[in-house]
């Protein structure tokens, strides 16, 4: 997430070959150079890199000599035989989500997720009751012929038995079968209004005293509403999630390159936006190369990092140009969701720019605007960059952590246990109503669509659950010394020579 950066990914681009190979043997394009129209459509989808994954996947094949051919059954992006439908594939079958799209208990803006994509790791990690949303599943339209072999495999979370146990402990003794009826997303409505409350009031002294000190106070809300886990009622999730627009993000970008892209795959190299989007400048992880310059960003990293929400902002604009963001096209994103970034913009540059200006001239706008981007910035990194930047949760020990991260992507990963070992919480339940959330992140990993509240509850069970099975549970004691182990990793990562597969 750090840094928004071009959707050419330097990092993918700057991959050698070596490394590509072993991804390789699980790319389904390996067949023989095909012909035809669709077939070159195809070609050059890959070539201009609208779909990520199977780009990622199968690089080492998009030379001219050895170009990926189109699928039996035809290119499901290109092909107007299944353009004319929306979607998507689970555990191998693929389905029309068209009758179900505003049907959808979690709103549509959630569901668009799933479209053009496989989605069964999105599918099982949002719903606490997977008897339940595939049941309704299995009664859409199955898309008979449909080129399975094209689409990229997803995580199986539900192939976990860690994870069924954890979420079995979770409705039972959280929410006590309540979950049939919200539970999970119950109990941030206080918390919410606080927020708001609290947001609209720095806001407010913010417009009528711009400065450097009401710069600092705004802060955002976004994080929880645009995993759809504020309320039972999506409509307040969309609202609460569309808050990072007014903030200066795109709630429709966020969605995809953290949901699609960051949640599903936490720590991978290849495919979590997290680790890819911010180099080369900052090298978050040994398996990518190494520059000279890399040794030092333990140090210019705090000179980058308050200007990310200028970044993000470059890219999200970039993004939509591409229709796409890092690790993650927005094959199912609606007109509605990408007005939203224009409009978001406009409102957030009002905002924050311009009734400033008008009200209090350029000086004292440009000194509490440029307070409010740096904060913003240093206090989003820091959160974010800490959960998933220790050497526990990298491969660069030799360890449980590297073992898992080296194992065959999607096929033989365990999904439950790589969420618990690829972050690390800090602090309780202090932090986590200060961060909704986003202290207690190996909860928030196994189950984004439960609200933070129950965050600290469910803390318990994962604990106890991993000490039975041995698996390492990363948890520090309070944000300054998990910035610590992170800003010693940073120096470490900068330093290593490049890390290669076992
Ligand atoms: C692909 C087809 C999908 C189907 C058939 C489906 C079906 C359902 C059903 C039946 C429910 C109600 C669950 C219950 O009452 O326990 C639900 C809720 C929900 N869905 Fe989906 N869903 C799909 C995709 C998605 C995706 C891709 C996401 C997120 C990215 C998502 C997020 C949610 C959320 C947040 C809720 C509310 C939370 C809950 O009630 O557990 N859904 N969905």
């Amino acid at each position: 997430m750090l840094l928004n950066s071009s959707v050419h990914s330097p990092a993918l681009a700057a991959r050698p070959a070596p490394q590509l190979a072993s991804r390789a043997q699980y790319s389904p394009l390996t067949r023989p150079q095909g012909s035809g129209r669709s077939s070159r459509l195809y070609i050059r989808r890959l070539q201009r890199g609208v779909a990520t994954q199977v780009l990622q996947e199968s690089a080492p094949q998009t030379s001219t000599t050895q170009a990926p051919t189109i699928p039996e059954g035809g290119d499901p992006w290109e092909d107007p035989k299944w353009q004319q439908y929306k979607w998507t594939v689970y555990r191998g079958v693929a389905y029309d989500l068209t009758p179900y799209m505003e049907r959808h208990p979690g709103g549509s803006w959630l569901i668009n997720l799933a479209i053009g994509r496989d989605c069964t790791a999105l599918f099982e990690s949002y719903h606490l009751r997977p008897e339940v949303s595939v049941a309704h599943l299995k009664r859409l339209p199955v898309l008979e012929g449909f080129p399975l072999e094209a689409v990229p495999r997803a995580p199986y979370p539900n192939d976990s038995e860690f994870y069924n146990t954890v979420r079995e402990r979770v409705k039972r003794e959280v929410f006590k079968g309540g979950e049939a009826k919200g539970a999970h997303r119950s109990g941030s409505e206080g918390a919410a209004l606080a927020v708001i409350g609290y947001s609209a009031l720095s806001y407010a002294l913010y417009a009528m005293d711009t400065n450097f000190l009401t710069g600092t106070l705004c802060l955002t809300i976004q994080h929880c509403g645009n995993h759809g886990a504020m309320s039972t009622k999506p409509w307040v999730n969309q609202l609460m999630g569309l808050t990072d627009d007014l903030t200066g993000g795109s709630s429709l970008m966020w969605r995809y390159h953290h949901q699609v892209s960051h949640h599903i795959h936490c720590n991978d190299d290849a495919f979590d936006e997290d680790v890819i989007n911010a180099f080369p400048i900052l090298r978050f992880d040994a398996r990518q190369p190494r520059y000279w310059y890399h040794q030092y960003q333990h140090i210019y990293m705090w000179l980058t990092f308050p200007f990310l929400n200028l970044v993000f902002q470059a890219g999200d604009i970039q993004g939509l140009f591409d229709n796409r963001t890092v690790g993650a096209t927005l094959y199912g994103a609606t007109p509605f969701e990408k007005a939203t970034v224009v409009l978001g913009k406009l409102a957030h540059y009002g905002l924050l720019y311009a009734l400033p200006f008008f009200l209090h001239g350029g000086l004292s706008m440009l000194s509490g605007a440029s307070a409010y981007v740096f904060v913003q910035s240093i206090v989003l990194a820091a959160t974010f960059a800490v959960s998933h930047n220790v050497p526990e949760a990298k491969p660069i020990d030799e360890g449980p952590t590297r073992e898992s991260l080296y194992k065959n992507h999607t096929l033989e990963r365990d999904w439950g246990v790589q969420q618990v070992l690829t972050s690390a919480n800090w602090g309780g339940a202090i932090g986590n109503f200060m961060t909704g959330g986003l202290n207690l992140q190996i909860e928030h990993h196994l189950f984004p669509a439960i609200s933070f509240m129950h965050y600290p509850a469910i803390a318990a069970i994962v604990k106890d659950e991993c000490e039975k099975r041995g698996i390492l549970y990363n948890s520090y004691a309070t944000l300054p010394e998990i910035t610590a182990r992170f800003q010693r990793y940073m120096r470490e990562a900068g330093k290593l020579m490049r890390l290669r597969a076992m």
